[in-house]
């Protein structure tokens, strides 16, 4: 039987992807108000600002952590910090990102700023008791492949993929 598994790619367009964040927008909406976005680079960093944009927030600070070489995780660290003089413990600040996954990145990031609300766009069930709140859910075996990593290009059809 033909293997499949290795290609389990879900592409998100553009416009799903904004209509998703605005979903999260609406979300977030009933939860603040909010006085800043910390975007998790470099996958937050297109959802905070559609998310600053609807919830009318005009600072926007970003740390990132590194976790992933090459879809392989490793131990996770921080390559750049936030300015904790504008951001204290996070108090009334929204943290956003594009997905949790495994719920590393968030763990590391909610246990560095403890009090501000984390968000995401998407979530697989590993991660989701490590955010505040997420838009949409998907299975936990789906690689989300997002705009900004693909392009496109012609494909098989799934029944005549090998792994
Ligand atoms: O829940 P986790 O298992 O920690 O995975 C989620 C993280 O992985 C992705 O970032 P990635 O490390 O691919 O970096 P990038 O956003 O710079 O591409 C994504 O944007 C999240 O930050």
């Amino acid at each position: 039987m033909t293997d499949y598994t290795a290609n389990r790619y879900l592409p998100i367009a553009w416009e799903l992807f904004h209509r998703d964040t605005r979903m999260l927008a609406h979300k977030l909406m009933d939860i603040g108000p909010f006085q800043g976005v910390i975007a998790i680079t470099r996958g937050g960093l297109i959802p905070s600002s559609i998310i600053a944009r609807e919830l009318d927030l005009r600072v926007v600070d970003s740390i990132s952590i590194i976790s992933y070489d090459d879809r392989v995780q490793g131990e996770p660290r921080i390559a750049k910090d936030i300015d904790r003089a504008l951001v204290g413990d996070g108090e009334g600040w929204l943290i956003i990102d594009d997905l949790v996954d495994s719920g590393v990145t968030a763990r590391l990031v909610k246990a560095h700023i403890p009090k501000a609300h984390l968000a995401t766009v998407y979530a697989k069930p590993k991660g989701e008791p490590a955010v505040d709140t997420y838009a949409v859910p998907v299975p936990q075996d789906m690689w989300l492949l997002f705009p900004w990593d693909g392009e496109l290009q012609p494909n098989e059809p799934l029944a005549r993929r090998r792994g």
